[in-house]
C-alpha cells in the first residue's frame, strides 16, 4: 500500500454565529474558544488514527457573503455539515436553505455526498426554539444524518459527528463494508442520537461514551440502518 493517507473534505455551512468555528476548533484542538473572527474562511487539517486506520480530515469553516461563489465549497466537499443553533429559529431556516442548495447541486452534478444536519448549542437548552423532532424531520427529508450537540462541552460528541461523516464517505467510496442491521434497536440511525440530559454522573458519562462509539459506526442510508465494519 502507498504511504499516502486517504483524505476527506468536510464543509461546514450555516448562519452567522451558529458555532461553525467553535465546532471546527473543538474537533481540531479539543478546545472551546469563545471568540472567533467571523470573516475568516479557512481549511483546517487533522491527521486521524481510528481503529488502526490512518486518514486525514480537511475541514472548511465557511464564511459566506451573499455575492460569494458557492462553487468553491460545493466542488471541494466530500461531505457537508449544515449547522444551526437550537436557540435561533432563523438559523434553522437558513439551514433549510443550505440543505436545499446542496441537494440541488448534488442532483445536478450527479454527485452523492453525505449531509449531516447539526443542531448546536444544546447546553443552552432553556433557550431552545427548535425541537429535536423538527431537526430530525428536516434531516430525514434529505436522507441526511442528524445530530444535536454543543461545542461548549464534551469533545467526544463533536468528534463523533465528524467521524460519522467520514464513515459515510468511506461507505460511498467503497472503502468500508457494511451489514444491514435495521431490526437491531441498539444501532438505530444517527438521527436518534441526541445530547444526553445534564447533570449526569460519571457512570452515565462512561455509558454515553460506549454508546457514542457504537453510534459512530452506525447510521442510516435510504431509510435503512447499517453498521460499518473496518
Ligand atoms: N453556549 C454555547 N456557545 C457557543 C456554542 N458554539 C458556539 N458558541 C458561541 O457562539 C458564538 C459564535 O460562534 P462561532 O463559532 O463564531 O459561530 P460561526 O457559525 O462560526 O459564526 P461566523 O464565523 O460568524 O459565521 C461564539 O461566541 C461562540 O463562543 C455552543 O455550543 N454553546
Amino acid at each position: 500500500m502507498s504511504g499516502r493517507k486517504r483524505e476527506y473534505n468536510i464543509v461546514l455551512l450555516g448562519a452567522l454565529g451558529v458555532g461553525k468555528s467553535a465546532l471546527t476548533v473543538k474537533y481540531i484542538t479539543k478546545r472551546f474558544i469563545m471568540e472567533y473572527d467571523p470573516y475568516i474562511e479557512d481549511v483546517y487539517t487533522k491527521h486521524e488514527d481510528v481503529d488502526g486506520q490512518e486518514f486525514v480530515v480537511n475541514v472548511m469553516d465557511t464564511y459566506e457573503k451573499d455575492d460569494m461563489n458557492s462553487q468553491r465549497y460545493l466542488r471541494w466537499a466530500d461531505a457537508f455539515m449544515v449547522v444551526y443553533s437550537i436557540t435561533a429559529r432563523s438559523s434553522f431556516d437558513t439551514a433549510k436553505e443550505y440543505i436545499t442548495k446542496v441537494s440541488e447541486y448534488l442532483k445536478n452534478a450527479s454527485k452523492d455526498c453525505p449531509i449531516a444536519l447539526v443542531g448546536n448549542k444544546c447546553d443552552l437548552e432553556r433557550y431552545r426554539q427548535i425541537s429535536k423532532a423538527d431537526g430530525q424531520t428536516l434531516a430525514c427529508e434529505y436522507d441526511g444524518l442528524f445530530y444535536e450537540c454543543t461545542a461548549a462541552e464534551e469533545y467526544e460528541y463533536v468528534e463523533g459527528i465528524f467521524h460519522g461523516l467520514v464513515h459515510a464517505i468511506q461507505l460511498q467510496r467503497g472503502e468500508r463494508s457494511l451489514m444491514f442491521i435495521s431490526d437491531d434497536s441498539r444501532y438505530h440511525s444517527a438521527t436518534q442520537r441526541g445530547r444526553p440530559r445534564s447533570p449526569r454522573n460519571s457512570a452515565e458519562k462512561k455509558d454515553d461514551k460506549t454508546q457514542n462509539k457504537k453510534n459512530a459506526t452506525s447510521f442510516k442510508l435510504f431509510n435503512k440502518s447499517f453498521k460499518i465494519f473496518n
